[in-house]
């Protein structure tokens, strides 16, 4: 019997601004110690939240306080203290670390422009508000630490000492006038003429970052000075306070010959560096060999934590845990790259940012969230032994985020596909403790009693192994709607993630959740190649995108349709970047098979892509090539790039396509899309391009984001009953 899905846009439309109405958390900090009158200690959380508002049009972002009463080791009370407060304004704000003062930075128009201002507020007072646009030392402040696992360069950091704040900005700019303005006019023969010329960027979604530097604000002194002395070849960011405050660490990534994309690459050539502010010397802490991130100085202040993996290869790899040691100046590998998992269940690190801290109190261990196969735990690592526990395998929630941990304190947002984000806290037990951790909510989210979620394993036929990388397994997540009758089959809708080396994790999913609701089953299938799974997985993919993930896709649909509760004739495939490059390559070798496809900024020809993406080290790589910057592909290798995409299958298409398209995408420039329009229109395929102005690759503003799932599910819903 054919299950009745939601079909009036009106009601579907109902269901996606209830579920949209679900928070996420992006920011915890946790307060100093306080004790109160009657003895009692707390401390105060500060959590930022983030929500789609569908009425303005925007993403808003809130603000909400808890109050943690503990003895050190356990949480004895905890409750909100106050309201959300919507934030609007602020770039970014930090509170000091005796909890005394606040720095903000502030967007704010004066007589109509947009000026950007530096707060400093101590108890109920703004001691400060310097006028960084007026004082031009440097241009825009970088936004792009806001929140943690979105942060590239950005920062905000208070001095040890509390006198200085660090930040990074974008370099300033000369004026540039044309040869014929009027104060051009008498300047001496040969000056202007900088007017048009061409300023690389970061690539996607850093269209705004070109050159940062590194700034420090003197708080008593009102001065502004921004650091020199760093290489020419690198750019700074990620920086912090060095022990003693006599410099500044920071992550500097070498821009030349050009800048390569960074979002969703961590695989850029970059280094540790010290900048000594007694001295003016500017020293290279790691070896330059490889890529660097998330540097985080342990509370005893001897050692700097950070993230390492190879540069170019792909773009999502598995890393290593390194650890600087400040006084002897020694580099060690706390944590190495993991092939294949072992007995114990590890698969390797997969994050690309440690949370703003990470240390334990007596600063032996390192906490991290961390995607393991389809689950994202919370991972705790012994620095002397390099041993690994997971604090958080053993439970039922899907993923698990760690927002902030101080004075082994931990924050945490966890979340499933039937169950949106919620905040709990727990302390980390002892070193030589076999406890658990014991949660506590401070704010708990309804599950949707009517979601049901699984994680599916699966092993490919023979003919189907990799013969370089054997016996590899992958998942998909399924989630369906619970309690349907056996006589009922569901639709099914596909969607293999993007990357392609990335992973989804068993977390809360808007649009899966809405599907759910309407009454399709969905499959999120984590193909070889993925990530949290052991680096042989993502190496078994280089020179076989096009068909192993393709197969993969194919063998979990067809794998899940032999259980006989989905409906052959009503399964659709949908994806976005990579994820679009399989849903055209599935309705290409599979015709017929699904009913509709929707692809959002697909790969479409890998090889007329390479010249116009901002990481075309990534078309090389996955068609299995060494990248360089100065080789241009040769003849066998563009015709790879051309054999394995999916505009090669076009001419066997026989299923509907709406493409969703970013104008202004840098990573999967629109006209791929355009190129499959034009060549499913030619062979009267029906098709549909919705175009959104102002957006990227990720389409996430909140009316593309929505009108993208409107019209998917629509075009869907119709092309099920042709
Ligand atoms: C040159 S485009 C490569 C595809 C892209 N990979 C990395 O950015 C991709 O699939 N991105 C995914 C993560 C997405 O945007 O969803």
């Amino acid at each position: 019997m054919d299950s009745k899905v939601m079909s009036s846009p009106g009601e579907i439309a109902r269901v996606y601004k209830e579920l949209s109405l679900y928070p996420s958390l992006s920011r915890a900090d946790v307060g100093p110690v306080i004790t109160s009158q009657y003895g009692g200690k707390y401390s105060n959380i500060y959590t930022e939240w983030s929500q789609r508002d569908l009425e303005r049009n925007e993403n808003v972002k809130f603000c909400r306080q808890y109050i943690v009463f503990h003895d050190d080791k356990s949480v004895v009370y905890s409750g909100a203290s106050g309201n959300c407060t919507e934030i609007k304004g602020e770039v970014l704000s930090k509170d000091s670390p005796s909890g005394d003062m606040k720095a903000v930075v502030r967007e704010s128009s004066v007589k109509g422009e947009d000026k950007q201002f530096l707060e400093v507020w101590s108890k109920n007072i703004k001691m400060k508000s310097i006028n960084l646009s007026a004082l031009k030392k440097h241009g825009k402040v970088y936004d792009d630490a806001s929140c943690y696992y979105l942060t590239l360069f950005g920062c905000l950091v208070w001095s040890h000492s509390e006198t200085h704040l660090l930040y990074v900005a974008e370099k300033k700019r000369p004026k540039a006038e044309s040869f014929f303005q009027k104060s051009r006019i008498y300047r001496p023969a040969g000056a202007g003429g900088e007017q048009f010329v061409f300023h690389e960027d970061w690539g996607e979604a850093l269209g705004d970052k070109s050159c940062p530097v590194l700034c420090i604000l003197d708080i008593e002194g009102d001065f502004v000075s921004v650091l020199d002395g760093l290489p020419d070849d690198i750019s700074p960011g990620q920086a912090f306070w060095a022990p003693g405050d006599t410099g500044v660490v920071f992550i500097g990534w070498w821009h030349e010959p050009f800048r390569l994309g960074l979002k969703y690459c961590p695989n850029r050539r970059s280094a540790l560096f010290y900048m000594d502010l007694t001295g003016g010397k500017c020293e290279q802490l790691s070896s330059g060999k490889t890529s660097v991130c998330s540097p985080r100085l342990s509370p005893d202040q001897c050692r700097i934590a950070y993230l390492e993996c190879s540069v170019y290869g792909p773009h999502m790899q598995c890393s290593k845990l390194c650890m600087y040691d400040w006084y002897t100046k020694k580099t060690s590998v706390v944590v190495d790259v993991i092939k294949r998992p072992g007995k114990d269940g590890f698969t390797g690190i997969y994050s690309s940012q440690l949370s703003p801290q990470c240390w334990s109190a007596d600063s032996q261990r390192i906490i991290f969230a961390c995607p393991q196969r389809s689950r994202k735990d919370l991972l705790m690592v012994d620095i002397n032994t390099g041993s690994i526990n997971s604090l958080t395998a053993k439970s039922d929630i899907g993923s698990w985020c760690l927002l902030n941990i101080e004075r082994d304190l931990m924050v945490v947002s966890c979340s499933s596909p039937n169950c949106p984000p919620s905040l709990w806290v727990g302390f980390l037990p002892g070193i030589d403790s076999q406890e658990n951790v014991d949660w506590v909510t401070l704010e708990d989210s309804e599950k949707l009693q009517d979601v049901d979620w699984q994680i599916l394993t699966f092993t490919p036929p023979s003919e189907d192994d990799n013969s370089q990388y054997s016996n590899l397994e992958f998942d998909a997540l399924l989630i369906k709607p619970k309690e349907v009758k056996d006589e009922v089959k569901l639709p099914l809708i596909v969607t293999p993630h993007g990357g392609p080396h990335s992973v989804i994790v068993a977390e809360w999913l808007l649009s899966s959740a809405v599907l759910c609701r309407m009454g399709f089953a969905v499959l999120l299938v984590n193909y070889r190649g993925s990530i949290g799974y052991g680096e042989d997985s993502i190496y078994s993919l280089l020179g076989n995108v096009g068909t192993q993930d393709v197969k993969d896709v194919q063998f979990a649909v067809e794998s899940v349709l032999k259980s006989g509760s989905i409906d052959e004739q009503k399964v659709a495939v949908s994806g976005g970047s990579h994820g679009g490059f399989l849903a055209c390559h599935l309705i290409g070798q599979y015709p017929g098979f699904y009913k509709a496809c929707v692809a959002r900024n697909p790969v479409i020809n890998m090889a007329s892509m390479i010249g116009s993406t901002d990481i075309p080290d990534w078309c090389m790589v996955e068609a299995g090539f060494v990248f360089n910057t100065d080789c241009l592909p040769d003849a066998a290798e563009w015709e790879k790039m051309l054999n394995i995409s999916p505009i090669k299958y076009v001419s066997q298409v026989k299923t509907p396509v709406l493409l969703t398209i970013g104008e202004d995408d840098k990573r999967v420039p629109n006209k791929q899309g355009i190129e499959y329009y034009k060549a499913l229109k030619a062979r009267q395929i029906p098709v549909r391009l919705l175009w959104y102005p102002g957006n990227n690759h990720s389409l996430s503003k909140v009316d593309a984001e929505s009108d993208g799932f409107m019209n998917m599910v629509l075009w869907m819903i119709q092309h099920f009953s042709d």
